[in-house]
């Protein structure tokens, strides 16, 4: 099942690919030579091992839905070997860095806006580098078909693997009700009501369409957040843990 209203014309997709299209030529660079890179220093031939192909798996859901959180514990187990990196952690401190990035940033965020997708696919790229490990968690990314574009473009040629998007599904009343309470001790300028309201019509509009394309790719692993974090816990590992 295709979303319309997003996915409306194959024209719209190029054009918002193309739009981009000049910086992703650098991490597109960037993935494939990576990757090459490292089938030379394992000798492993094309379609080896998880160990040579960087894999990804995509966590979405609401704001407040507990992407952050279930992420986070799946990286404390090591023996799993996963990497965990929040999209909108990376924008946040590439803000607060000062960096001339940083105001157009703080708009964005402020608005409950997705920030143009060339700024956040470069900041992924540096940080799975930073990282040495071989296997993301990638929290709140690809959050609209800009992201998904940029992502899908920097990364062509099979130079990563995503194995499944995990979406974390939630009423708004209860995502609002946890980012109210987080609001309290956050510090962040998003977490108040008026700011809720404009991410989730951000996230009905924008992200609920790239859950329904992985959906549609049979690429989508659902779990129900409206439970004890221990109880999506169990959940999520166990999709992890599915991952050959
Ligand atoms: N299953 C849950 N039940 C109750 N509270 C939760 C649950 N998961 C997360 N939280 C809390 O809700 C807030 C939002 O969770 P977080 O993981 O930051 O969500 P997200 O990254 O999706 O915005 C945090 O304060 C967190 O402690
Ligand atoms: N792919 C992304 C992820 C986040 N952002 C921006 C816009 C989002 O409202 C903020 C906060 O994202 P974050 O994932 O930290 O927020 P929630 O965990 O969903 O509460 O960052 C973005 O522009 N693009």
């Amino acid at each position: 099942m295709r979303c319309g209203k997003c996915w409306a014309s194959s024209e719209q997709r190029r054009s918002q690919a193309s739009s981009s299209w000049r910086s992703l030529e650098n991490e597109r660079a960037w993935f494939s030579l990576r990757f090459s890179q490292q089938k030379k220093s394992r000798g492993v031939s094309n379609g080896g091992s998880v160990g040579a192909t960087p894999h990804v798996v995509f966590v979405l859901g609401g704001p407040g839905s507990g992407k952050g959180t279930q992420c986070a514990l799946i990286a404390e187990e090591e023996a799993l070997g996963y990497a965990h990196l929040s999209a909108g952690d990376l924008l946040r401190a590439e803000r607060n860095s000062g960096s001339e990035l940083a105001g157009m940033i703080n708009e964005f965020i402020r608005e409950g806006k997705i920030v143009p997708a060339e700024v956040t696919v470069g900041l992924l790229r540096k940080a799975m580098e930073k990282s040495g490990k071989s296997r993301f968690l990638i929290d709140g990314f690809p959050r609209n078909p800009d992201n998904l574009a940029a992502w899908e473009a920097s990364t062509a040629g099979g130079a990563v693997v995503v194995d499944f998007a995990l979406f974390l599904d939630c009423p708004e009343e209860i995502m609002t009700e946890r980012i109210m309470e987080r609001g309290r001790s956050s510090g962040r300028i998003d977490d108040n009501e008026e700011a809720i309201r404009k991410r989730l019509v951000t996230y009905r509009e924008s992200t609920m369409p790239i859950i329904k394309e992985f959906e549609a790719r049979g690429k989508l692993r659902e779990v129900n957040s409206d439970q004890t974090i221990e109880e999506v816990a169990v959940e999520v590992r166990r999709h992890i843990s599915a991952i050959a």
